[in-house]
This record gives structure tokens, sequence and C-alpha cells, in this order.
């Protein structure tokens, strides 16, 4: 039996597995129904600024203990509980004060883990992923580096004002005194970890990628990035590990209380999207799309070239490789606004208006952003016909289909940006809202030239932390997670690009070196700052 734990923003969930894979057992505490106390929203306190977001670092502890509790007495049998390991939202971080190792080496019996931390943490409140109030530590590190690009090249991603070495900046910049009184400064998954350690965990390469802080290439913090935060941050950190280390047995406090097996081993926890991609079985140029309220790829990449936008990650499961992460904010929105002007409203007439209109549009493509986009930084509505020539509107079918080709050639181009490149078995797995409707993933199929797949990703980052727990056992002898979890589920084939879409595809064939034209507008759309 292999377990994990979940910390998100909004409630942290567990999951059981057993040799099967079958999930026996299921559960969750949500921060703001279950611990009233901490009188949090959505998990988190968004601060009068509206740019800092903390949650109490309490909660979480608390919420272990309970969610602990609750298993207990449903009977849940933790003795036979083999491994954990467990996923935590990216970027945020524990600040732990001096002295708190001697307090989590001695979690006694006596105590409830929650009143014995209650003295550990010399910043109560964590900032989190959801912070945007380090505008300033970013310029200031990104200028350090040696610019955007440059910070990029070395840790996977230009500076954001939710990683976390810009959040340690703001810490020491603002309150000295308190970063000083800090012994070790952990990630929201290696503090889970520390708690079922009773020690500190080290922070895993993949999560660590998330913080602008380690070199993805050689796993060691970088030194220039270190010293543009905080004087003195590498002995907080500890030294970075393979997402798939065994960390140790779990300690006793939780044998004693629990019943765990002295035994069971804790694998490095790591971030809810690391684990996310675990839990979809990711595998070598494999792409994940979520199709929600905003667009997400997770992408499988061998040989990455980082750039401004996206962020590239050390590979969760696979320590010689990466992945990378692409956020698109106009998504499904964006997509039901097109819906109602054009579709009445209907998805159904929507999807007859992809069917009645050719593969590549006859040349006309548009980049729709109402909100200001993620990726790149643009907004408002740009639309060109076959001449490339700007045009203030299309026939009603001619723009639902300009938005979706739109759209996918976007992410098609932003992946190979970072290094992706479609090959012979590359699976797109679609999850999320849009990825019910088929004529929409036939886009997506033809735009990539790629059969599409769909998914069911509930827990996929719960699930992908068990899955984790058991393949740390076996990591060092080679055996890789896709050979550990072959009984689970194969995702559902949906589509597979229409034949000939390639060539007759104009929005395709822009991809293919030596077609002079194509690229020539690829650059101008570059320098529009549309792609
Ligand atoms: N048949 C459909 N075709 C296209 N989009 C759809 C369809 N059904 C639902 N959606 C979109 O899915 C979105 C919700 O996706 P979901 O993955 O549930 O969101 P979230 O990101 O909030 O979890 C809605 O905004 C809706 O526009
Ligand atoms: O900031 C990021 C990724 O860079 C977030 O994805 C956090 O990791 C929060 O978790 P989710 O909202 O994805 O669950």
């Amino acid at each position: 039996m292999y377990e994990h734990e979940s910390l998100h923003y909004s409630c942290l969930k567990v999951i059981a597995v057993d040799e099967q894979l079958r999930v026996i057992y299921e559960d969750n505490v949500h921060f703001d129904k279950d611990l009233p106390e901490f009188k949090t929203q959505g998990g988190v306190y968004i601060h009068s600024d509206r740019l800092t977001v903390t949650s109490p670092v309490l909660m979480w502890v608390k919420a272990l203990d309970m969610i602990l509790e609750k298993m207990k007495s449903s009977g849940f049998n933790f003795s036979q509980v083999r491994a954990l390991s467990g996923a935590g939202q990216q970027h945020g971080s524990v600040y732990w004060k001096k002295g708190s190792i001697e307090i989590l080496k001695n979690l006694a019996l006596t105590n409830k883990e929650y009143c014995l931390l209650q003295a550990c943490f010399s910043v109560a409140n964590s900032p989190i992923w959801m912070d945007s109030s380090t505008a300033s530590q970013c310029s200031a590190l990104e200028k350090a580096v040696g610019g955007a690009q440059r910070l990029a090249s070395i840790t996977g991603s230009r500076a954001y004002e939710r990683f976390t070495g810009n959040q340690i900046a703001k810490i020491y910049s603002q309150n000295p005194e308190v970063y000083m009184q800090t012994e070790r400064i952990s990630l929201v998954s290696s503090f889970a970890a520390s708690l079922f350690l009773g020690a500190y965990a080290p922070i895993d390469y993949s999560d660590g990628s998330g913080m602008n802080l380690l070199q993805i290439w050689e796993k060691v913090w970088s030194a220039s990035c270190l010293d543009a935060c905080a004087p003195g941050l590498e002995e907080k950190l500890g030294c970075p590990v393979p997402s798939h280390s065994v960390l140790g047995p779990i300690c006793p406090y939780y044998s004693q209380r629990y019943g765990f097996s002295p035994d069971c081993k804790v694998v490095a926890f790591t971030g809810d999207n690391p684990a996310s991609l675990a839990g979809m079985r990711l595998q070598e140029g494999d792409i994940a799309i979520s199709l929600g309220t905003s667009d997400t790829l997770f992408l499988w990449i061998q040989e990455p070239t980082p750039a401004l936008e996206g962020h590239i990650l050390c590979n969760p499961v696979d320590s010689r490789t990466y992945m990378a992460l692409l956020c698109f904010k106009n998504g499904s929105l964006m997509r039901e606004r097109i819906r109602d002007d054009c579709a009445s409203g209907s998805w159904d007439e929507f999807s007859k208006a992809l069917s009645s209109t050719a593969a590549g549009n006859n040349g006309n493509l548009g980049f729709y952003f109402d909100v200001m986009e993620i990726t790149p930084e643009a907004v408002g509505i740009h639309r060109f016909n076959k001449d490339n020539q700007k045009v203030s509107g299309f026939p009603k079918e001619v723009e639902i289909r300009a938005l979706i080709e739109g759209q996918f050639m976007a992410k098609r181009i932003h992946a190979e940006k970072l290094g992706y490149k479609v090959m012979s078995r590359t699976r797109i797995l679609a999850t999320g809202g849009a990825s019910h409707n088929k004529k929409i993933l036939q886009v997506l199929s033809d735009v990539f030239n790629a059969p599409v797949y769909t998914i069911d990703t509930t827990n996929s980052a719960c699930l992908g932390s068990a899955y984790r727990a058991i393949h740390g056992l076996v990591a060092e002898t080679n055996v890789s997670l896709a050979d550990v979890v072959k009984l689970a589920p194969e995702p559902r084939l949906a589509v597979t690009p229409t034949t000939g879409a390639e060539e007759q595809s104009a929005l395709v064939s822009s991809f293919l070196p030596g077609i002079g034209r194509r690229q020539h507008v690829l650059d101008h759309w570059r320098e529009e700052n549309l792609l």
C-alpha cells in the first residue's frame, strides 16, 4: 500500500493505492470549512495591498494532523503502507526558526504535532504562489545575473514574482532580523515531507526549479542567484536531491500515533505540477493540455531551450530530462465569448462551424486575447487574411476556426521555442472542459499532427505522488515510472490527424523549414508580440 498527501492552496488531500494501483482510500481536509479558526478564504489571506498572498503555516500542520486522525477513525490500516510521498503547491515557502530541528526530531507521542510545532516558524504566514508583491526583487535578480534571458538560461525561468528566491529576497530586505532567525527554508512540498521525516527534508530538483535559484543543468544552487537574493542562503536551503530519492523512514511519532510500520519510506515530495506529470504518466515526447478556464501545457522535453515565456523544470520522474510548463490565460472564457458572438451560445453550432471550414482556414488566422495574456504578454483581437493583411472581422465560421487554430498554433510555437519536438510517438493528452469537444480536439490533432487522447485528471497530483512513492522504492535500480505504473488505466484515443491536413494546412506548413514566406510571417507576428 502506498500513500500520498497533497497540499494545495484550498485543501489537503490524501490517496492510498494498493499493489494493483487501485485507489483504496481517498479523503480531504478543506481549509476554510474544516479549519475555520484560521479564517482563510480559499485557504489563503489576500492582504490589503492585493499583491501579498499568504497562508498560515500552522493551518497546514493542523490539516495534516486532522486528515491522519480521520484516516485512523475510519479504520485505515497504516501498518500496510510501504512508502509515502506528496506534493505541494509550487513556489510557496516555509521559514523554520533557529532550534526547530530539535523540536522536529523530538516529536513525542504525548503531544499533538500541531501544539509542538507552534513555536517553530519565524514567518507565521507563508508567502504562496498567488503572491505578486516582489516586482522590485525580480528586476534586481535579473539585473544581477545579466538579464532575463540569462536568468532563464540558468534556472529555467526568467524572474517571476511568485518564485521563491524573490520571496526570500523580499523577506530579507523587509525583515532582516526574521531572516537571520531562520535556520532553514523549505518549499511547501519539502516542508510537508519534513513533518513525516522528523528532520529537514531536502528540496527535490523538480520543485526546486520553481525558485529562480537552481541551476537546472547542474542541479546545484546558483551562487550568483543566491547572492542576489540574501546572504547565507545556501546553508538555509540544504542540498537539492533527485525527485525520486528515498529520504529515510517515517519518524517514530507517526508509527507510535498511527501505527505506520517503522520501515515505511518517505520519498521526496515535489510540486503539484511535477506530481501531475507523474499522475498523467507523461512519457518522452508527450504533451498534456488542460483546456480549462485557462489553458495549461505540460511537456516532456529532452533538450530544453529556456525562453522568456514558460518554465523549464527538472523532470520529476527522470532526472536526465526536463518538463516545461506553459500557461495561457485566454482559454475557455475566450472560446465562450466567440461561441456567444458567432454560434448563438451553442457548443453544437460552434462545432458545426469547425466541421464546415477546412484545416488552415484558407490562410485566415487570428490571435484572440480578451484579457492580458501571459504567453505572450499581449492583449486585443488581431485578425490576418491569407495575404497577412490585418482585417477587422471574419465571417462567423471563419472566426471560430481562426480562434481555435490560432490558440493551438500559438501553443505549438511556444512549446517548440522551449525545445519541444513533436515525435512519431507523441501523444497529446487532453483534459479539462473543452476536451469534451471532439471538433476542438480534431483541430488540436491537426495542428500538432499527433493523436489526441483524453484522460481523467481528477486528483492527478495526488495520484502522481502515490505513483512516485512506489517508484521511489525501485528508482535506484533504473526502473522507470512507466514500468511501475503499467497497470494504471490507459488514456482513451479521441481523434487522429486528418489525412493530408499537414500538407493542406497553411498553418501547419508554417512550421516546416524552408517556407520563407511563412517564416517571415511568423517573425512579423513575433515582432508585434503576438507570438
Ligand atoms: N463542449 C464544450 N466545448 C468547449 N468547451 C467546453 C465544453 N464544455 C465545457 N467547456 C468549457 O470548459 C470550461 C470549464 O473547464 P474545467 O476544466 O471544468 O474548468 P476549471 O479550469 O475551472 O477546472 C468552461 O469554461 C467551458 O467553457
Ligand atoms: O504557480 C503555479 C505554477 O507555476 C501553480 O500551478 C501552483 O503550483 C499552484 O497550483 P495549481 O493552481 O496549479 O493547483
